[in-house]
């Protein structure tokens, strides 16, 4: 097997796993001889030639961490033909052969882009909090994030006990409902707003009233837990949590969690997900694949064409949407 030029970048929102899959890539790049380096702050870096040398030693002890030490960026000018043309001939004057890109489905976007203009193979794993990439069952970062939004809800749900209180918990997602389903679900949510279930505002302000008042009559106490997408509710989740005090009259508090859900140790799941996109990201380099996302579904690794990945929309699935509606927002028919 000829030894290849391989880089690497992480591109678009960090996520915990990152770390592993640079390590993944790098280890088995020295183990077939192949040259690696990586990028810094995404697509920036290939415009700025800021890269450095990886090698085994450089990847000790990474894997346990959050965030990616090649750093990340939203990089808004790469969007420009000119800026895919200079990443194409700084690719070239440092002989890179190869491209992984480890992001978003944004980032994928650019690789494709990238690649109008750079004859190299260009491979994307996925690499999100979010897990709205078509093609794959779960994203780099997912199983993570999930975890970091239940510590919290658990905790919430001692105060809103104490305190008879409603709660509000708002997770990230984007536009996507992936991290939601599954923070509600596993966290023991009694109600969860997003965007694949939402319909209109005034129609889940009167669900919630309704259901909040069968959960008092059921159980004698107020302690409700809500969880809510970002950028779903039309004013926000003040205005959602004041417009629940007025219908429930009782006592409303949001927890808006944020980029926390962004960070932390990545769990083994993810560890193990990185792990094995980034050693088979290499295999596909040395099978001459371009062009693709290398991702697991169903338990098996596939490729994905870059386009595929934006071009259809992931959608949470029969299974998830029938577990939410038979465990969440209250659809039981009480004696
Ligand atoms: N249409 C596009 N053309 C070229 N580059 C893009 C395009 N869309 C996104 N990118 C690049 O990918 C980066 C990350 O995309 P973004 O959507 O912010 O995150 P993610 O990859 O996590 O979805 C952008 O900042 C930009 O550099
Ligand atoms: O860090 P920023 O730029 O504020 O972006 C926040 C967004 O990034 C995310 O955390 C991750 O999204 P991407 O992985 O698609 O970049 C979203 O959940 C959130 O909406």
């Amino acid at each position: 097997m000829t030894s290849k030029r391989i880089a690497v970048l992480t591109s678009g929102g960090d996520a915990p796993g990152m770390n592993a899959c640079i390590r993944a890539i790098v280890v088995a790049c020295e183990g077939a001889g192949h040259t690696i380096i990586g990028f810094e702050h995404g697509y920036n870096g290939l415009l700025e030639q800021n890269w450095r040398k990886l090698d085994s030693k450089k990847v000790h002890n990474i894997i346990q961490r959050g965030g990616t030490i090649l750093r990340s960026a939203r990089c808004k000018t790469f969007k420009q033909d000119a800026s895919g043309q200079l990443a194409a001939n700084n690719l070239d004057e440092l002989a890179i052969d190869a491209l992984i890109v480890i992001g978003g489905d944004g980032s994928f976007r650019g690789a494709v882009h990238l690649g109008k203009f750079w004859g190299g193979q260009v491979i994307g794993l996925p690499g999100t909090i979010d897990n709205d990439i078509y093609g794959c069952d779960a994203t780099i970062g997912y199983y993570t994030a999930i975890d970091t939004a239940v510590s919290s809800i658990d905790k919430v749900r001692d105060t809103a006990d104490a305190f008879e209180r409603i709660f509000l918990v708002e997770v990230m997602g984007r536009h996507a409902g992936f991290l939601g389903a599954s923070a509600a679900l596993a966290g023991a949510a009694n109600y969860v707003i997003l965007p694949e279930l939402f319909t209109d505002p005034e129609s889940v302000l009167n669900e919630i009233q309704q259901q909040v008042a069968i959960h008092r009559q059921r159980y004698g106490h107020e302690s409700y837990i809500i969880v809510l997408t970002e950028n779903l509710w039309p004013s926000g989740i003040n205005a959602l949590a004041e417009a629940l005090e007025t219908r429930t009259d009782g006592e409303v508090r949001p927890v808006i969690l944020g980029h926390v859900q962004r960070g932390g140790s990545p769990v083994s799941q993810d560890r193990i997900l990185a792990t094995t996109l980034g050693v088979q990201a290499v295999r596909s380099i040395e099978q001459g694949k371009n062009g693709i996302m290398v991702a697991t579904a169903q338990g098996d690794v596939v490729e994905v064409a870059l386009e595929e990945t934006w071009q259809h929309k992931k959608t949470l699935g029969n299974t998830l949407t029938h577990c939410m509606l038979t465990m969440l927002n209250e659809r039981h028919h009480w004696p």
